[in-house]
């Protein structure tokens, strides 16, 4: 069973993935990670994200770079941002994520496009979304927890950014897949998003079987 959860940032698919993940049993994939990763290897080489061919290079990172803390940081979402718009760099990183979502026994992923394009056929498929406010205030609280000194106002730039560079560009822009259920979290509690999540996916699997 492969079950796909897309959204914009901070939208808490990722906490929801992972809650999925616990529910029924899977491994699940963050492949913003992925992304991230290959911003960061840009950065340290001294490249520039809106080169395509600094970026596919970037693509041969070390697989020890996926458990650096410094990929969580704003600075690196948004340099995955820009890498990400290039479709070779895409193109690199499907083959990993479809090997990890035809894996046997299923799995599931998040991300922008995985309902639409790595998994289209996905068995149950989720978009979670929240207001900007609502997303930046969740990071402001993060950066807090976290001994930061956030600043709301440009928290708020950067997601809107982010949100139009992902939903406009060329290649796998972030939008609703066909068959998808949305799910707003705006004013659900963790708890709540998770267990209509749930309710999203057991559905969407029943219907499946009957069909
Ligand atoms: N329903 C919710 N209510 C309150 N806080 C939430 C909710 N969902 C997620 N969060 C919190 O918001 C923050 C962002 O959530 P999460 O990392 O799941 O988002 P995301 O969409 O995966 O982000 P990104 O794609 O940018 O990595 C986390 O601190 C998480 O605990
Ligand atoms: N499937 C994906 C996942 C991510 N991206 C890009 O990476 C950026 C960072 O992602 P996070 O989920 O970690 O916030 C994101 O803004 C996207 O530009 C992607 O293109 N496809």
């Amino acid at each position: 069973m492969i079950i796909a959860v897309d959204g914009p940032a901070a939208s808490g698919k990722g906490t929801i993935a992972k809650a999925l993940g616990r529910h029924y049993g899977l491994p699940v994939l963050d492949t913003g990670l992925l992304y991230r990763a290959v911003g960061l290897a840009v950065l340290k080489a001294s490249g520039d994200p809106d080169h395509e061919a600094d970026a596919l290079a970037a693509c041969d990172f070390d697989d020890a770079m996926l458990d650096d803390p410094a990929l969580r940081s704003e600075a690196v979402g948004s340099l995955a941002s820009r890498v990400s718009i290039h479709q070779s760099v895409r193109q690199a990183l499907v083959k990993r994520q479809r090997d990890f979502a035809t894996q046997p026994g299923g799995a599931i992923l998040d991300g922008r496009d995985i309902a639409t394009v790595i998994a289209p056929d996905a068995d149950a498929k989720i978009f979670v979304t929240a207001s900007v406010h609502v997303r930046a205030q969740r990071r402001y609280q993060d950066a807090l927890d976290h001994g930061g000194h956030p600043d709301m106002d440009s928290l708020i730039a950067d997601i809107q950014a982010r949100d139009t560079r992902d939903m406009s560009r060329d290649h796998a822009p972030l939008r609703v897949a066909d068959g998808a259920d949305l799910l707003d979290t705006s004013n659900l509690t963790i708890d709540a998003a998770v267990q209509q999540a749930i309710a999203l996916v057991d559905a969407q699997l029943e219907r499946r079987r009957q069909a």
